[in-house]
């Protein structure tokens, strides 16, 4: 029996209740997360994906329902609690990242999350030597930037460090919310294929949003799409190893959803 790492049970999220702007955007929604799982998330513009990924790592209150970590609710975990077991990787790269630190002292934060910040001298010998090797294996040669300010790197190498820190002490939980969508094809690909291993190296429960239904087939165990803030679609192992694009496109069709399929989601998935 596989363990239950995430349980999300009848979730309600309403944006500005009671005012003219009330917006319900997540309706009854349960979802179980095994530990292990790579689940990839795709959905319409507004079909609460993000906010799901927000209220699972406890930035937005819900009004109704349950998320729990390992048994334990995540919106009454002090953040330093929860920031020590989920990590995320946002779309723009100088979230959760200092651009005017080094790499390396980026990194050497990434190896502390979750502990309290203290001004003391946290970038050892030792360490450094680490995150070259860690960079080195990676390619682009960014084993040789480890002093160089991260708002330098382009947008390919800050999220190729982005998605290291998320995962250099591993997280409980990884969230990824659109993290390569910013990037060329080419940088793109690096990336997908640097969080691949990343994943697969500690088995890390991930859950990852894509605009990209090739990587949403591609990657991960478990494929779930949403749709008016309810999960109306979820696959796994062999049901989804036989997904294709057109297959997930002639869902959308079939729920009635194809106002919400946009442009980018068709551009996109295009690119491998
Ligand atoms: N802080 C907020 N206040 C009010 N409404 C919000 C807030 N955040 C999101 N919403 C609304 O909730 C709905 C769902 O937004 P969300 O960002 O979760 O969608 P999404 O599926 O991630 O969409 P996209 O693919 O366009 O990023 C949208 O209608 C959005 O306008």
């Amino acid at each position: 029996m596989q363990e239950v790492l995430l349980e999300l049970k009848d979730v309600n999220k309403i944006f500005n209740p009671g005012s003219q702007n009330e917006k319900h955007v997540l309706r009854q929604l349960n979802l179980t997360v095994f530990d292990g799982d790579f689940m990839t998330v795709i959905g319409g513009n507004g079909a609460g994906k993000s906010t799901l990924l927000n209220t699972v790592a406890g930035n937005f209150p819900i009004q109704s329902g349950q998320i729990l970590l390992e048994g334990q609710a995540v919106e009454k975990q002090a953040e330093e609690v929860r920031a020590r077991h989920i990590a995320r990787v946002f779309q723009d790269p100088s979230m959760g990242t200092a651009p005017r630190m080094t790499v390396a002292e980026n990194l050497a934060l990434a190896c502390r999350r979750g502990e309290k910040r203290s001004l003391k001298k946290i970038l050892t010998p030792e360490l450094y030597a680490d995150f070259q090797n860690i960079l080195s294996d990676v390619g682009l040669n960014l084993d040789q930037r480890l002093d160089e300010d991260l708002g330098n790197l382009s947008g390919g190498q800050r999220q190729t460090i982005a998605m290291i820190m998320a995962t250099i002490k591993k997280p409980k939980l990884l969230l990824l919310d659109e993290h390569v969508a910013a990037l060329d094809p080419k940088a793109s690909r690096v990336v997908m294929e640097l969080t691949k291993s990343r994943i697969e190296k500690d088995n890390i429960t991930s859950l990852m949003i894509t605009h990209n239904m090739q990587h949403a087939i591609d990657y991960g165990n478990r494929l779930i799409m949403m749709d008016r803030g309810q999960i109306i679609y979820d696959v796994r192992g062999e049901e989804k190893d036989q997904l294709t694009v057109d297959r997930l496109l002639e869902k959308f069709m079939e729920l009635g959803s194809e106002d919400s399929l946009t442009d980018k989601m068709l551009i996109e998935s295009t690119h491998k």
